[in-house]
């Protein structure tokens, strides 16, 4: 399609040209074959052969002088033309290449250097599979410009440090703000670059309400940048087991977020071809915008590839997946139910009692065999705040997902429909209280 733009748009000018040499030419020759030349006059005078006789005289020179200057007037009046027609052509062609290049970077953003931007983003755009990275609908940060919004990536705006970089606050202008994940190397198993290359790739790919968006990417010297949009409410995490211990996550908002990470997933395996193991599924993962609307993150470790093995660690990953590395979606289920589980009893996936941390599944899973003991080990922060009968078909479907055997895993396409009935139309569920 672009390719048969720029075609046109080079087409033009060089059939304008074209058309105009033609009818320059046709123009002599039709000059060239209505004139003839009567000897024996004084000067050879020409005349137009449908005169037929001759005559001779002033009149005849009168009517040649003016031919000719008709003539000149016609080549000037196409040669002007063409370069006009060329001209204008050009300039909005110009016009139109400026303006897709304005509109694909941030609103507010004035690119500052771009000597930066091209020499120290080439390799790695190649790197990067996306069709977007590579077509420039994705947005490439100056180093600078994100730099001078992070106040020089200063304490004062750090939001998270991790084991692979920290990430802060920007302000690109005064009324909004983005999150700038800023990986610089930290050593250790991790292959940063790799991790940089997948997550922007895979983001640049998948657009859906329920995953972070990615706001654009930046590559300097040794440092990769990924900028997102901002979660006000930082992750589930953070909200679950940070200082207010889950008291600002009422039951409805804990539907809400469930049934938007299955939306999420959803997405991921029924509607990405070939399908997306996200692996890397946990709270701390699951971020919440202003409004308590989830979004899964963190894409370095996703795949489409089922013989991929990560990096071990407890809590959130099946044990298939921890044992002999076999990727499948129900990896994800099972994520999705530890999830689930941390939802209903506000416990972290992987507590430590002792030296051995013990996993919420082993911890709850034998005591929801009976169902009435489930409000005795819910969440203290929803106790007593839900319809039972609600209750207990979320713990059904969160001891599904995380049964051991996976072909015995629902589907998160069936998570999803289960649990739409108990959330309120208002929050996107399908439930109507009277
Ligand atoms: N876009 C965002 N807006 C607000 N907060 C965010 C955003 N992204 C991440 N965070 C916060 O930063 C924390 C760390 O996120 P990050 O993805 O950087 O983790 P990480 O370094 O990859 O570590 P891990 O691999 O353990 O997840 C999140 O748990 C969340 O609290």
């Amino acid at each position: 399609m672009c390719f048969l733009r720029h075609f046109l748009f080079l087409l033009l000018p060089i059939w304008v040209l074209g058309f105009s040499i033609f009818s320059f030419a046709a123009v002599i020759k039709s000059e060239e074959s209505s004139v003839v030349f009567v000897s024996g006059t004084p000067h050879e005078i020409p005349i137009s052969q449908g005169m037929g006789a001759q005559s001779p005289g002033p009149p005849i020179v009168k009517v040649v002088l003016r031919e000719d200057l008709n003539k000149k007037i016609l080549i000037a009046l196409i040669v002007s033309s063409t370069l006009l027609c060329v001209t204008v052509v050009f300039l909005v062609y110009l016009l139109l290449w400026r303006y897709r290049n304005l509109k694909n970077s941030f609103t507010g953003i004035k690119q500052k250097s771009d000597s930066v931007k091209s020499v120290s983003t080439k390799p790695i755009v190649h790197k990067i599979d996306s069709v977007s990275v590579r077509k420039g609908t994705i947005p490439v940060y100056d180093y600078q410009l994100l730099e001078s919004a992070t106040n020089k990536f200063s304490d004062s705006n750090v939001l998270s440090r991790g084991g692979r970089g920290c990430l802060y606050r920007a302000f690109l202008d005064e009324n909004s703000s983005v999150t700038v994940k800023k990986l610089d190397g930290g050593g250790g198993e991790i292959d940063i670059e790799k991790q940089f290359e997948s997550e922007v790739d895979w983001l640049a790919k998948i657009k859906h309400q329920n995953i972070i968006s990615l706001l654009g990417f930046c590559v300097y010297r040794q440092t990769r940048c990924i900028v997102y949009e901002m979660m006000q409410n930082g992750s589930l995490e953070s909200q679950l087991h940070g200082p207010s211990q889950g008291s600002g996550l009422t039951w409805q908002l804990r539907m809400k977020i469930a049934v938007d990470i299955a939306r999420g997933l959803e997405y991921l395996h029924e509607h990405c071809h070939p399908p997306v193991v996200h692996r890397d599924l946990k709270s701390s993962n699951i971020l919440l915008d202003s409004e308590f609307n989830a979004k899964i993150s963190d894409f370095g470790f996703a795949t489409q590839n089922r013989n991929l093995k990560l990096p071990g660690t407890l809590g959130n990953r099946a044990s298939e997946y921890l044992v002999d590395g076999k990727v499948t979606d129900k990896n994800d289920v099972y994520a999705f139910g530890v999830i689930l589980l941390e939802l209903l009893l506000g416990k972290k996936s992987a507590e430590k009692p002792s030296s051995e941390p013990e996993s919420v599944v082993t911890w709850a899973v034998p005591k929801l065999s009976d169902r009435a003991n489930l409000p005795n080990i819910l969440d203290p922060a929803i106790k007593g705040t839900m319809d039972l009968k609600h209750l207990y078909q979320v713990a059904a479907v969160a001891v599904l997902c995380v049964q051991p055997e996976p072909s015995y895993r629902p589907l998160i396409t069936d998570v999803l429909h289960s649990l739409i009935p108990l959330l309120p139309v208002d929050l996107g569920g399908s439930l109507r209280i009277l």
